[in-house]
C-alpha cells in the first residue's frame, strides 16, 4: 500500500503512515498516569452547530486520549454533554444575540471573564483544536483570537479547523510564524486561504509549490490541505496521504480528522522528546507527524465503516472504527 509519497523538495520521507502511526503511538504502560496520554480541547460548538465539536472531542478519546474537553456556549453545552459522558464541556463562549442589550463596557467585562474562564484551564492542554461548529459570530470569534493569543504565548499546540479557518484567514497574524500552528482547510476553505495570502486563485497545475509557499508565507505553519489525496506541508517538504478511504462524503469527517490530529500531534512532541526510534521519522515536524497519522487513521476508518454500512455510513459509524483501525496498525502488546 503507497501510504506516503515525497513529492517535492528537501529530504524525503521513507516510512509510510503506518510506520508514522506505529512510532508515534506510546504503549499502555502500566505506570503512566491519567494525562500523559494527551488532554485535548475543542473550542467549538453554538447555536446551529453541536455535532462538529462533539466528533471532534469524541474521536481524540477513542483514538487514546485521556481527557478531552470541549469550550462552547451555554446552549451547546447542554447538547453536547447529552451526547456523552465521557467530554468535559465548559459553557462560557457567548454569541452576539445572547448579549445584545449589554453595552461596550459590559461586552468588555464578558470578554474577560470568558478569557478568564479558559485561563484557568490552559496550561493542562497538550492540544487544542480551534474551529468545529464554533459559528462565525463576531462576539465571539473576537473573544476566541484572545483564547488563541493566549494558547500561543503558553506555546500550546492549535489544529485551526472549520470556522477557526474562517477567523483565521481574516487575521492571519494569529497563527503567522507559530510552528506549533496547524491548519486543516477543505477544498473551500484552502480556496480563500490560497486567495488571501497568496492573493490569487487556487492553481491545480502548481499543487505542491503553492502548498509549499502557502505555508512559508504564513511562517511555516503546517497545513494538511484535504481532497482525494491529502496533502501536508510544514513549508519544507510536501507529503501525501492517499490511503483509500470512503466514496461517502458525509458531513463531520473533517472533525474527526482534526481532533485525530491533535491527538496524534501531542504524541508526536512527546516521543520525539523521549526517544530516537526511527530516524527518518524522528527528525520529521511533530505536526507533520500527527496530520500524517491522523489522516491514514481516519482515512483507514472511514474504509471500514464503509464496507460495513455502504450508502448510509454516517460520521458516527467511522467514529466506532477509530480504534478498531488503530489497533490493525499499532496493536495493544
Ligand atoms: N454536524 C455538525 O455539527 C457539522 C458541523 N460542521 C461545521 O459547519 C461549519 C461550516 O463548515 P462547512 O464545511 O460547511 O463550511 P462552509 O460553510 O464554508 O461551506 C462550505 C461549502 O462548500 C461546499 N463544498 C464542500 N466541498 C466542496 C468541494 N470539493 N467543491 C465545491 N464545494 C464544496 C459544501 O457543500 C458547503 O456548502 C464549521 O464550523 C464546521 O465545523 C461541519 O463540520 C459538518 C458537520
Ligand atoms: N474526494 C475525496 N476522496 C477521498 N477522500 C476524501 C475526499 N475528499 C475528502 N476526503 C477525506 O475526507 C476527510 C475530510 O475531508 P473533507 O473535505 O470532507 O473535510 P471537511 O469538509 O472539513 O469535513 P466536515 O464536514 O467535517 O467539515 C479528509 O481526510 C479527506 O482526505
Ligand atoms: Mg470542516
Amino acid at each position: 500500500m503507497e501510504a506516503v509519497k515525497c513529492l517535492s523538495g528537501g529530504a524525503s520521507l521513507e516510512a509510510n503512515a503506518e510506520s508514522v502511526l506505529r512510532a508515534i503511538t506510546p504503549s499502555l504502560d502500566p505506570t503512566r498516569h491519567k494525562g500523559q496520554a494527551g488532554k485535548i480541547a475543542v473550542v467549538g460548538g453554538c447555536r446551529e452547530y453541536t455535532g462538529a465539536p462533539y466528533f471532534a472531542a469524541i474521536s481524540a478519546l477513542k483514538i487514546g486520549a485521556d481527557l478531552s474537553h470541549v469550550f462552547c456556549t451555554e446552549g451547546a453545552a447542554t447538547v453536547i454533554k447529552s451526547y456523552s459522558p465521557e467530554l468535559i464541556v465548559h459553557p462560557i463562549l457567548e454569541e452576539s444575540y445572547n448579549i445584545s442589550g449589554v453595552n461596550d463596557e459590559g461586552k468588555r467585562d464578558i470578554s474577560k471573564k470568558i478569557l478568564s474562564e479558559f485561563d484557568k484551564w490552559m496550561e493542562r492542554f497538550d492540544c487544542l483544536v480551534v474551529g468545529p461548529g464554533l459559528g462565525r459570530d463576531p462576539f465571539l470569534l473576537e473573544c476566541v483570537s484572545k483564547i488563541m493569543t493566549r494558547a500561543r504565548q503558553s506555546n500550546v499546540p492549535i489544529v485551526v479547523d472549520g470556522d477557526g479557518l474562517f477567523l483565521v484567514t481574516n487575521s492571519i497574524e494569529l497563527v503567522s510564524g507559530y510552528r506549533l500552528a496547524v491548519l486543516t482547510p477543505n477544498v473551500i476553505e484552502y480556496k480563500r486561504l490560497v486567495q488571501k495570502v497568496l492573493g490569487c486563485d487556487v492553481n491545480d497545475q502548481n499543487t505542491h509549490g503553492e502548498l509549499l509557499s502557502l505555508s512559508k508565507q504564513i511562517g511555516g505553519v503546517t497545513i494538511l490541505r484535504k481532497g482525494k489525496s491529502d496533502l501536508i506541508s510544514d513549508g519544507e517538504k510536501v507529503q501525501s496521504v492517499s490511503i483509500y478511504g470512503s466514496p461517502r462524503r458525509c458531513g463531520g469527517q473533517g472533525d474527526i480528522l482534526s481532533g485525530s490530529v491533535a491527538v496524534f500531534l501531542s504524541w508526536a512532541r512527546q516521543c520525539n522528546l523521549a526517544a530516537e526510534r526511527e530516524s527518518t521519522i524522528s527528525r520529521t515536524n511533530p505536526t507533520v507527524l500527527g496530520c500524517i497519522a491522523g489522516s491514514a487513521l481516519l482515512r483507514k476508518a472511514a474504509a471500514l465503516a464503509f464496507e460495513h454500512k455502504k450508502r448510509s455510513t454516517l460520521t458516527t459509524d467511522i467514529i466506532e472504527h477509530l480504534g478498531q483501525s488503530l489497533e490493525a496498525i499499532s496493536p495493544v502488546s
